[in-house]
């Protein structure tokens, strides 16, 4: 079922499937509700999925204030449409960008959150030095976005190291990957970047220890950088579970499908427990 809501003015395109446990999907930046649409054919069987398309991406608007991206701002909205959808608590599995606005929802609103799910993600950046390195960095590609289109863009992104490991995949599944990141606005994406970009969100370092709900990371083998980020969050979490995913890197719920899907149902029908807890 396809809705549309509107939240302070901004107008959210949201996706639900299935019935069960409700749990909210949060794709990546250049992703949309599609990121999950292999997926939920599994899960909605057992679990009543509600992905939404982020402010800036796919069928959601893309406003030209930059502070409206605030990730802060974000997380309010979804917590808005989550009360507008009725649904008191859910499982929040975030995916990257997806991932940092699910953990700052968690922060933010801990009473809508009955577990975590964050795939491939960051809780931010923990120096301020750190963070306005970042901006100017987003800022760049932010213009690029902005001077060259999407898909000049999307040709550059698709080919950053950090997605190496997606050229294992078949063509049809990298031309829809393609074509999902093909389909945003240069306003948007540009403004994501700029409003709640890795550089531009505080740092929830410091908040993970008071995060007791059932946390569960999940990073590929093969993405070294996010890796080592989740070796060091779930250090910190007080009911956390990290699952490094072999033959992955960064896109796991792409490039090991079955294992993701069956992580992520174990995790959420077992309320937070795995097999062997
Ligand atoms: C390249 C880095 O940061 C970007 C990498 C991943 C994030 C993301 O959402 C990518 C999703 C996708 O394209 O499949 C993105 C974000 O969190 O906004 C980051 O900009 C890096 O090395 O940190």
């Amino acid at each position: 079922m396809n809705m549309k809501f509107v939240v302070r003015g901004q107008t959210y395109y949201v996706e639900m499937h299935g019935k069960g446990q409700p749990i909210l999907l949060l794709h990546g930046f250049t992703g949309s509700c599609q990121t999950w649409h292999p997926l939920v054919s599994m899960w909605e069987q057992h679990m009543q999925c509600i992905a939404i398309d982020i402010l800036g991406h796919g069928q959601t608007d893309a406003p030209s204030s930059v502070q409206r991206y605030h990730i802060d701002m974000v997380a309010q909205d979804v917590a808005m449409l989550l009360e507008q959808l009725g649904i008191k608590k859910a499982h929040v599995l975030g995916y990257s960008m997806g991932g940092r606005l699910a953990l700052t929802f968690a922060v933010r609103y801990p009473q809508y959150v009955q577990t975590l799910i964050l795939e491939s993600s960051s809780p931010g950046l923990k120096t301020e030095e750190e963070r306005v390195k970042r901006r100017e960095e987003d800022e760049r590609l932010a213009q690029f976005i902005e001077q060259h289109g999407v898909a000049s863009f999307v040709d550059r992104w698709e080919n950053i190291p950090l997605f190496s490991s997606l050229k294992r995949l078949s063509e049809d599944v990298q031309q829809r990957l393609r074509e999902e990141r093909l389909q945003h606005t240069a306003i948007g994406l540009a403004n994501s970047l700029r409003g709640m970009g890795t550089g531009a969100q505080p740092s929830w370092w410091e908040a993970l220890p008071q995060l007791m709900f059932p946390t569960l990371l999940i990073c590929g083998e093969d993405d070294e950088k996010f890796c080592r980020i989740a070796s060091e969050m779930v250090q910190l979490l007080p009911n956390g579970t990290l699952i490094t995913v072999p033959n992955a890197g960064h896109v796991v719920h792409l490039e090991q499908r079955e294992r993701f899907c069956t992580l992520v149902q174990q995790f959420v029908l077992r309320g937070g427990l795995l097999h062997g807890d």
